[in-house]
């Protein structure tokens, strides 16, 4: 069986009660931070950036931070996140005008390099930097609002990704995001995710335990 990662993105989390509600749900089973940071450029909404991973670090997280950059351009962010604490820094290869370079910065910096997809975009982004990816990121979901509904034919790329990652022989972990939930994530694991982002199914809920048991459970 893969080694399953639950990644609660704090897009869902109560922003006034920040560093409360991560230990919280460290406590309560979460396996990494999933940090979304959004620009106002590359999608139509505005987050957090690398002072709140920072902070994160001083308020004593030591958990990995998965930070997913919906930003245009790339190259700053990832120097300021690789010195805000991130461990893993994935982006979308449109966003950067060359991604192969972006990511070399990435590992170089020592963080895990991740590409991430969006529901239109094609795996080729991804066919030709195979040795440089710790992490192939597909969004089930346009990216730029937690809330939001499993796009179904994803299921089909994700069988394609994990055909790709396993006929490559590299280490590259497969991350779902968007609309996973307890109902749809055994169906996601089974075409080939294993690491799954989840927001409002488990910041959306009053109990964090209760729910990430569930996603766990459904996991088997
Ligand atoms: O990247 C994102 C949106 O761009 C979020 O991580 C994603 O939507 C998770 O939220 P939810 O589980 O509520 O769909």
């Amino acid at each position: 069986m893969p080694e399953y990662k639950i990644a609660p993105s704090i897009l869902s989390a109560d922003f006034a009660r920040l560093g409360e509600e991560v230990e919280t749900v460290l406590s309560a089973g979460a396996d990494w931070v999933h940090f979304d940071v959004m620009d106002n450029r590359y999608v139509p909404n505005l987050t957090i950036g690398p002072m709140v991973c920072q902070a994160l670090r001083e308020h004593g997280i030591e958990a990995p931070i998965d930070v997913h950059l919906m930003v245009e351009p790339v190259d700053d962010m990832i120097r300021m996140f690789a010195d805000a604490g991130a461990n893993y820094i994935t982006f979308h290869p449109e966003a950067s005008r060359h991604p192969d370079r972006s990511l070399q910065l990435i590992r170089s910096l020592g963080c895990k390099a991740g590409l991430a997809l969006n529901p239109a975009s094609s795996l080729d982004a991804a066919k030709y930097v195979m040795d440089k990816l710790d992490m192939i990121l597909l969004m089930s979901v346009n990216p730029g609002f937690g809330g939001q509904k499993f796009i179904p034919s994803t299921l089909a790329k994700l069988r394609e990704a994990r055909r790709m990652i396993d006929a490559s022989g590299f280490d590259i972990r497969l991350e779902i995001d968007g609309g996973v939930n307890r109902d749809n994530i055994a169906d996601i694991a089974a075409a080939g995710a294993d690491t799954f982002v989840a927001g409002s199914a488990i910041f959306g809920t009053a109990d964090y335990a209760e729910a990430i048991g569930a996603l766990r459970s459904s996991l088997g």
